[in-house]
């Protein structure tokens, strides 16, 4: 099944119908705009719940689950079509968070049996059993939405099921594999998105002062009689440099695409490489390495604010120092909306609250990291929220 996604699908026609068709009807400038409205939406309900949340336990805060089950939200309604309000329990929301968990889950272990082939056939971890469990599970639920959206007549696609469904000739899929292409698009738009909100956050948590800059640019560009628009979001120079350096510090697709193979034999280093060998590339180990990076391990967003005169740091893979999307045929084709979402709620979340260490006694946060198929916080943030605009709970 998930060969045929676009992430897993081999260089060819099929792959690359899959990325003109994605590009087209899901990651264009005009696609994202036409999102707007939900990702505002989406907002204003995790500033509503946080406030409910540090209002009933003192201030104290664990944001992860919000953050997650937001952005799963944020996908089903650009992906399905279906829009869920984040303050209630949905049971078709909890089974696909419970899906999604355990895909990373089985993405994110050490499969012993890659490297000992003779063990496979008794699945020693039980990874091969818990995928074939997986599987129907997931055909299950994507096949249900797909024939909800085949028993409704609409004059035009108002979702990316829709827009598969509408394929014709050459580009028109199979069931299965629109059921790959819109579970990869769940799969993966869900995680990248609240990881990457979580390490923001963190890093505002341990900087305070970092956090303070920020807060000024805000009540500058925004002022405290407003929420944040997506169109302020051109003007927060000094946010834009905090994500990027984040972005380097804990990259959350720290190895990039398992599609790159060696096409030819060749040398690295000393080393042969076969051809054919599959290639992964260690973005985080780029990112933190001192011949690239000056104080590579400190925390320092000046280095992404362009002097006057400089052209901006790119981070969407035209300069190979810190390419958190990847670079090249493989990038990241949800970059731009990926990152239009978190510097969108980054900033609100922001604006609306000052995000401070549980205990005035402990100000460390602590910053281990997890590796799944996302580089997430090994343990979940911890927060006490101040509110800086009056908001109604
Ligand atoms: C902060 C958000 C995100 C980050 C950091 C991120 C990171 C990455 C990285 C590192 C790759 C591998 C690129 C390479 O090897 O050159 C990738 C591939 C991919 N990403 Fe993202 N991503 C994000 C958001 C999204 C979103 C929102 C979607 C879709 C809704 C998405 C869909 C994909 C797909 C389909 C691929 C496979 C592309 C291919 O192999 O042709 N990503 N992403």
């Amino acid at each position: 099944m998930f060969n045929r996604a676009i992430g897993f699908a081999p260089y060819g026609v099929y792959w690359r119908t899959l990325r003109r068709i994605a590009s087209y009807h899901l990651f264009s400038p005009k696609q994202i705009k036409r999102s707007e409205t939900q990702r505002r939406v989406i907002a204003n309900q995790m500033v509503t719940c946080l406030a409910k949340q540090s209002s009933s336990n003192g201030g104290l805060c664990y944001a992860r689950d919000l953050i997650k089950t937001a952005s799963l939200n944020n996908m089903m309604c650009s992906v399905f079509g279906k829009e869920y309000e984040l303050e209630h329990e949905h049971d078709e929301v909890n089974e696909l968070r419970g899906l999604v968990e355990e895909g990373y889950d089985l993405l994110g272990t050490l499969n012993w049996t890659d490297h000992l082939p003779w063990l496979s056939e008794f699945d020693p971890q039980g990874i091969r059993s818990r995928c074939f469990s997986l599987v129907p599970k997931v055909n299950r639920f994507v096949n249900r939405i797909i024939s909800d959206h085949r028993d409704q007549t609409r004059d035009s696609p108002s979702d990316f099921v829709d827009v598969l469904l509408s394929l014709d000739g050459p580009n028109k899929l199979s069931d299965p594999d629109m059921v790959a292409v819109l579970w990869e698009m769940i799969f993966r738009g869900t995680d990248t998105v609240a990881v990457l909100i979580e390490w923001i956050l963190a890093r505002m948590v341990l900087h305070q002062d970092i956090q303070t800059t920020v807060h000024n640019e805000l009540d500058q560009v925004v002022g405290r009689s407003r929420a944040v628009e997506e169109s302020d979001v051109a003007s927060l120079t000094y946010l834009t440099a905090v994500i990027k350096e984040v972005l380097r510090l804990h990259p959350p697709g720290p190895l990039l695409s398992w599609a790159r193979l060696a096409i030819t034999d060749t040398i690295i280093d000393g080393r042969r490489v076969p051809a054919g060998t599959t290639a992964m590339v260690n973005m985080w180990a780029i990112a933190h390495d001192p011949h690239v990076w000056e104080n590579p391990l400190e925390f320092e967003p000046e280095r992404f604010v362009a002097k006057e005169g400089d052209v901006e740091f790119s981070v969407l893979g035209s300069d190979l120092r810190l390419a958190p999307f990847g670079s090249g045929r493989r990038v990241c084709p949800g970059k731009n909306l990926g990152l239009t979402t978190v510097t969108f709620w980054i900033a609100t979340l922001l604006h609306e609250f000052e995000w401070l260490a549980p205990s005035s006694d402990d100000k460390t946060v602590d910053l281990s990291e997890k590796l799944r198929l996302s580089c997430e916080m090994a343990n979940p943030l911890a927060v006490k929220l101040c509110c800086r605009r009056s908001i109604s709970v």
